[in-house]
């Protein structure tokens, strides 16, 4: 995992002092790539304890089509709550509750969460509804009957629907490409916006886990996954976590089994699991809203 210690440590000497929506500035880098090669083990970063539960879960909920904060709620993943929050607070239902008070509600209140938990047109909504399109199930069948194709993308930025998200997407585009004469898959991903502390780890991991399930599906090993990023940046609240983790030597890295499956709309939870992560204890850090 020295690739995203790389750039890190890159941001960190090159990186300018910017101002943003958040009011948490950031030390900014404008594109960065790194490589992973999924044949070298699974890129879960080891250098901070990484919420593995927390992709998986993700992953599936955009797999399933799903905006609705109320799955990852049931499911103990927190990591949409603020967003889906800040949405309900601008409606004229709401009426001074906590955070707590709204995410209880959108636990056990399914009529309250059907209504006030949805997070707009993101991700879920554009890879398999895109104005009537599944991108994913027609990406995938481009891969098994015409993988020389060029055209192997799915694309989240729907200009006429950012104004309805949350927020607008992040890992806005991507692009699958099948080499070693059809027997190995990759894919590239274009993140306008990296938090490379938070979300950064999190988005390899998500990526990697999507290239390894199509890559079965489709009965191809799983090759690269190339991160390209547009404004790759630290926060600054996150300077210390980060050079914390810079002092921490990598581990040998972990691998993922996945059941067999047909498609890879069926994939379940529990039929992914992560095997030998071995990682340095978690560090803390304050996601900015
Ligand atoms: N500023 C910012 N950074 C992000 O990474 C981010 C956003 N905003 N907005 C939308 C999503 C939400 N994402 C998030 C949000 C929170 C965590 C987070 O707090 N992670 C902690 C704890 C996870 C847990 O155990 O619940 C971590 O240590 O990774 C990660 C990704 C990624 N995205
Ligand atoms: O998957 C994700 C989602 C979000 N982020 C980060 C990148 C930025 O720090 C914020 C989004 O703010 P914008 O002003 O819309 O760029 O969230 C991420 O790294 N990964």
């Amino acid at each position: 995992m020295k690739q995203y210690l790389n750039l890190m440590e890159k941001i960190l000497t090159e990186g300018e002092l910017r101002n943003n929506r958040t009011g948490i500035d950031t030390i900014s880098v404008f594109g960065l790539q790194a490589k992973y090669d999924l044949q070298q083990g699974f890129p879960l970063v080891t250098t901070k304890k990484v919420f593995f539960k927390g992709v998986v879960h993700e992953l599936l909920w955009f797999l399933a089509g799903d905006t609705n904060i109320q799955y990852l709620v049931k499911n103990n993943v927190r990591i949409w709550n603020e967003w889906a929050f800040e949405r309900y607070k601008k409606t004229d239902f709401y009426h001074g509750e906590s955070q707590l008070e709204y995410i209880e509600k959108i636990k056990n209140d399914d009529q309250f969460a059907a209504q006030f938990g949805d997070l707009g047109p993101i991700y879920g909504h554009q890879w398999r509804n895109s104005n009537g399109v599944d991108q994913l199930k027609e990406v995938i069948a481009g891969i098994k009957n015409n993988p020389n194709s060029r055209r192997l993308i799915v694309d989240c930025w729907n200009p006429q629907e950012i104004s309805e998200m949350a927020l607008p997407p992040c890992h806005t585009f991507f692009q699958f490409y099948v080499s070693n004469n059809g027997q190995t898959l990759n894919l590239q991903l274009y993140q306008r916006s990296a938090d490379m502390f938070l979300g950064v780890p999190f988005n390899i991991a998500s990526y990697s886990l999507l290239l390894q399930l199509v890559a079965q599906e489709c009965g191809l090993e799983a090759g690269t996954f190339v991160h390209t990023i547009g404004d790759g940046h630290i926060y600054v609240n996150h300077l210390d976590q980060v050079k914390l983790q810079l002092t921490r030597p990598p581990y040998p890295l972990s691998k993922i089994t996945i059941k067999p499956f047909a498609s890879i709309f069926d994939v379940k939870f529990e039929d992914i699991e992560l095997v030998d992560y071995q990682s340095h204890p978690l560090i803390k850090g304050m996601v900015a809203v």
